[in-house]
């Protein structure tokens, strides 16, 4: 039997602790699919620059995804009730509060176990992991 995980994130200006966070989810199960937030959902941080579509258009590319789906625009378990997967990978840092989304997988009858993906740490000062260190820095040095 094909076990399918999910891996879900805003992914905006892509970098290597994306990679890093595709590679251990796929290795957790037999296929990966990737939910890409809706630009209009991401309300805890600035709103991703790029649009959805290319964000999905991106995702999808990268080696470790088989699929990539744009999210529900109101209710973030719908796409998870069709995609039917054996495991949720949250990334290390996702603000999602892991008994909070098992509690509401069990009340929908959705039989998936909810994981942590590692973090993948910068290998050389230069290098940026995160988005918003991204964004900053283009600031400082495009002015
Ligand atoms: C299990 C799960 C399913 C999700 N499904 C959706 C969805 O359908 N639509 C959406 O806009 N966001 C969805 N999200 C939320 C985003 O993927 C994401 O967590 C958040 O909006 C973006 O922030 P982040 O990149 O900091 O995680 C889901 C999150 C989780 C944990
Ligand atoms: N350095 C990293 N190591 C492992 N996973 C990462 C790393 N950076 C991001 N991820 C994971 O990738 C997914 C999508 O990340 P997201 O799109 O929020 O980007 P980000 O670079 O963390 O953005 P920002 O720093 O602006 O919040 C999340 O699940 C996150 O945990």
């Amino acid at each position: 039997m094909v076990t399918t995980v999910v891996a879900q994130g805003t992914f905006d200006i892509l970098h290597p602790g994306h990679v890093h966070y595709l590679r251990d989810a796929a290795a957790m199960g037999d296929e990966l699919v990737v939910i890409v937030a809706r630009g209009e959902n991401v309300t805890h941080k600035q709103p991703p620059i790029l649009p959805d579509s290319q964000r999905v258009a991106m995702i999808e590319a990268l080696e470790p995804v088989d699929r990539a789906v744009l999210g529900h625009p109101d209710d973030i378990f719908r796409p998870i009730e069709e995609l039917d997967p054996d495991v949720i990978a949250l990334g290390h840092d996702q603000h999602h509060d892991d008994d909070a989304i098992q509690a509401e997988l069990d009340r929908r009858g959705i039989d998936c176990a909810v994981e942590r993906a590692s973090a993948r740490e910068p290998d050389s000062e230069e290098e940026l992991l995160s988005t918003g260190l991204i964004i900053e820095r283009i600031l400082e040095e495009r002015r």
